[in-house]
Formats: C-alpha cells, structure tokens, sequence
C-alpha cells in the first residue's frame, strides 16, 4: 500500500488516474459520499454495492446478521460484472464497497479483469461509531459495526491502495483520493503487471 500519496506532492492529471476504484470501508464510514465525490472528479461513474445486494441479504443484514462469505460472493460478483460493463463502455468507474476482506478485494480484481485501486475510508472505532450513528435510512443498523470491524482487513503492502482518515471534509478526502490514483497510475506505468493471488 502506498501510505498518504497525496502528500507527496503529485501533480493532477486525469490522463494518468486509474479508472477503476473502489471506495472500501466499513459500514457508515463515509464509503458512498467520498466515492461520488471521486466519480465527480475522474468524469466517472459511481456505482452503490449496496444497490447490486440481494433482498434477501437486505433483510438479513436489517436483521443484524451479517453475511457470510457464501452469502458475499455472488454479490461481488455482481459489483466485478458491473466495472467490468462501465469499463468496456469505456467509463471510468468509482465503487462504494466495504469489500472489507483481502479476499474479497483480490475476487473484485479477478472477476472485473481491471487493476482495481483501493481507497479505504477510515477511522478509529469511536469515531466510525459516531459516523454510523448519524446514518439515517440504510438498511444496515449500527450494531453491525463490532462484526464490520472483526471481519476487517487493512489494506496489504502489496494491494494498491490508500487509507483516506474519515473526518476530513469531503472535498479535502476526494482531493487526497485522486492525489493517490494519480500517483498510483504513473507507478502502473512503471511497473509490470503482478499476478492476482
Ligand atoms: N467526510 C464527511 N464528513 C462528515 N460527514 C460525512 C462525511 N462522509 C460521510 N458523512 C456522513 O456519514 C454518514 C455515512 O456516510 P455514507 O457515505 O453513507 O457511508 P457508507 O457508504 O460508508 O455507509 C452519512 O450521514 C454521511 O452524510
Ligand atoms: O454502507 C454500508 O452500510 C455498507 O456498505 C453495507 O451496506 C455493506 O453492503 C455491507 O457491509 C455488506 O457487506 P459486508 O458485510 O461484506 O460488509
């Protein structure tokens, strides 16, 4: 992972910005606001996970039970199939997904077919707390955050990723998301591709 991109002082340029992201994080982090606002920067598209689950994963996780791995997969194959249908319409795609498992990163990758750049939106269990609790009309109730946080896994040295701290302002975080994408873009261009595990 490539820690805080944004300040190391690379330049804006579209033409060098990954065109596929996805916003990742735990429930009520701030994931589908800073990934509209990164959309509105790239002239992208951003696409809601949350709208591509089943109803009856809805119900499940209204019910607070959250899902299982077998319950995940055919979601995120869905949430793969759909950047893989904006990136062969040639859009630039932004993706709200908690995609909160390196496995579930590495699967995104594998079924999309595009080098997916991560940005995971985060803070301290206090303040995602907080966040959660001001969420207002999502299907996901605040008692699943102890289970978000469990099922967590960082962002590994060798993903390509950012960790983006989730009070800042939108605005500001969006700027230090496409900062990264940038940065992350040009060192693509430099290195060959790596193998998904
Ligand atoms: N940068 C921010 N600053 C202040 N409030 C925010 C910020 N980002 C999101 N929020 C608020 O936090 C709550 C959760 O945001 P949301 O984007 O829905 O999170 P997620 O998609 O991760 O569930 C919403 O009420 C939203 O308005
Ligand atoms: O905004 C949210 O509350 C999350 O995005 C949430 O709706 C997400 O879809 C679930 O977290 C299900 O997936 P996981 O259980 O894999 O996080």
């Amino acid at each position: 992972m490539t820690e805080q991109a944004a300040s190391a002082g690379v330049g804006a340029d579209a033409s060098a910005t990954a065109a596929a992201v996805v916003v990742m994080g735990v429930a009520g982090a701030g994931k589908s606001t800073l990934a509209a606002a990164v959309a509105d920067r790239l002239g992208g598209v951003f696409v809601e996970a949350d709208d591509l689950h089943s109803a009856e994963a809805k119900v499940q996780m209204a019910g607070g039970i959250p899902l299982t791995d077998d319950d995940r997969w055919p979601w995120l194959a869905r949430v793969a199939s759909r950047v893989r249908d904006e990136l062969a319409a040639g859009r630039p795609v932004v993706v709200s997904c908690s995609a909160l498992r390196r496995a579930y990163r590495d699967a995104l990758m594998r079924d999309s077919g595009a080098e997916l750049a991560f940005v995971h939106v985060h803070g301290s269990a206090a303040q995602l707390a907080e966040r959660i609790g001001q969420r207002t009309g999502h299907f996901m109730p605040a008692t699943m955050l102890p289970s978000q946080l469990a099922t967590l896994e960082p962002l590994g040295d060798d993903e390509h990723g950012v960790v983006v701290p989730l009070d800042l302002p939108v605005e500001t975080a969006a700027a230090q998301a496409v900062a990264f994408l940038d940065a992350d873009a040009a060192c693509r261009d430099r290195t060959p591709e790596r193998p998904v595990s």
